[in-house]
């Protein structure tokens, strides 16, 4: 075999970040980001395997120039990376939506394009970024198979007691209002990846995990499968976030509205980029400035990082009912995997359960799977490195070969 070479892309509305690995050997060849699209100083960067990191400034006006940059920079003679673009067998999308079309992973047809279309309006920030880099590859790698992995996609197991939101049924007739969660394919990924550690089949395990990031959510997944998790219709609901307020009494909006006089699309601003860490610290939406911020004393720093703890356990808490159990507690994505004292804070309070954290494993930086639990504890706490992209480039490996076939 000559090897198999996958493309992944993760777009959002400036942006494009690509990685692409070597799938005999799940090797990453390349790695990078075009941030700030739509500008004349739109950056590109490219780390290859080996080499000195490259970063470039230029003028990228959309997702298909953006692209195209990437994929000359790869097959440049200093870059080397790739001869020609038909060496690229296969194109993982992350498609953030995928509404209650997709449980898996699929094959880009002009049928699912028209599916991903039509969940536009329930994720509008995500799928159509995600769409335009659809496009933007479909045109400039047409001889690759292009395969789209949900972040919805593992949550399609929730009961429909977990999903259904208590408004008037016809809402969910007409117009699929419901719970349908993100971070599938990374809650995926470490709940596999947990059950491999601890060498316990999964089906035998009940997992809560953490995926804490600049968006945040947790899910339960009991035998393998996602049976609930916090957010919702949209990347919204559930944990304080960053920038994101996550669940709040939802009258407040309407309330709100008519006090300040604001339009629909600024109350949606003012709850996906103005709350969370940043709306109540008034300083960052980045854990680490929090964080710092509140170890000199800054009291609005203390009591985001207080909200944003509390809130956590709190779901935890729902969970362990929700299931009947947890014998396994993840943490993941920016926070999760970097932040001991987050992870302390969370952990702190929840002895109750049969926790106990050990202090010094805890307080260890290091970027590999470990167990932070002490021997004795009744829940094995872990901290996993989540890897979205290698999950989905295993996701367009398995297609392509079953195509192949
Ligand atoms: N050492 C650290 N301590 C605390 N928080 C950290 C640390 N490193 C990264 N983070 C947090 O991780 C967040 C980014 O998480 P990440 O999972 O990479 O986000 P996303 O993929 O959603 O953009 C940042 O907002 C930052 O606050
Ligand atoms: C769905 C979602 O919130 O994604 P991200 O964490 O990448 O913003
Ligand atoms: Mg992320």
């Amino acid at each position: 075999m000559l090897g198999m070479k996958v493309l992944i892309i993760n777009c959002g509305s400036s942006s494009i970040k690509y990685e692409l690995f070597e799938m005999t050997t799940e090797s990453v060849l390349a790695e990078g980001v075009v941030e700030r699209i739509g500008t004349d100083s739109a950056i590109i960067k490219l780390r290859v395997t080996g080499r000195d990191p490259l970063v470039q400034t230029s003028e990228i006006l959309d997702h298909q120039v953006g692209l195209s940059r990437v994929l000359s920079l790869l097959m440049s003679r200093e870059q080397g990376v790739i001869q020609s673009a038909e060496e690229v067998k296969a194109v993982g999308h992350r498609v953030v939506h995928g509404g209650e079309y997709f449980s898996e992973a699929v094959i880009i047809d002009p049928k699912v394009r028209q599916a991903i279309r039509q969940t536009i309006d329930l994720a509008p920030l995500h799928n159509l970024p995600n769409l335009l880099g659809i496009d933007a590859a479909q045109s400039q790698l047409p001889q690759a198979v292009h395969v789209a992995v949900f972040d919805t996609a593992f949550h399609q197991t929730m009961p429909t007691y977990a999903y259904m939101y208590p408004l008037p049924r016809v809402l969910y007739e007409k117009y699929k209002i419901r719970r349908y969660g993100f971070h599938g394919t990374s809650h995926k990924y470490v709940s596999q990846r947990a059950a491999a550690f601890l060498k316990r089949p999964i089906e035998e395990l009940k997992i809560i995990s953490c995926h804490i990031g600049n968006g945040a959510s947790v899910a339960a997944i009991r035998q393998g499968k996602s049976v609930d998790t916090s957010m919702g219709m949209t990347p919204l609901e559930g944990l304080m976030m960053g920038t994101r307020c996550g669940d709040i009494d939802p009258a407040i909006v309407p309330y709100v509205m008519a006090r300040e006089e604001l339009t629909l699309a600024e109350v949606k601003s003012m709850m996906n980029k103005h709350s969370g860490l940043l709306g109540i610290s008034g300083l960052s939406e980045d854990m680490r400035v929090i964080e710092e911020a509140a170890e000199q004393g800054h009291a609005q720093a203390k009591l985001a990082l207080d909200m944003y703890v509390y809130k956590i356990r709190k779901v935890i808490g729902s969970y362990v009912a929700a299931m009947n159990g947890m014998d396994v507690l993840i943490f993941t994505a920016g926070v999760g995997e970097n932040s001991s004292l987050v992870r302390e804070r969370v952990c702190k309070n929840l002895t109750c359960f049969g926790i106990e954290l050990d202090d010094g494993q805890n307080q260890l930086r290091r970027k590999e799977e470990r167990r932070i639990s002490t021997s004795s504890s009744k829940v094995e706490v872990l901290v996993i490195p989540t890897n979205e992209e290698l999950m989905i480039a295993r996701e367009a490996k398995k297609l392509v070969e079953k195509i192949s076939l």
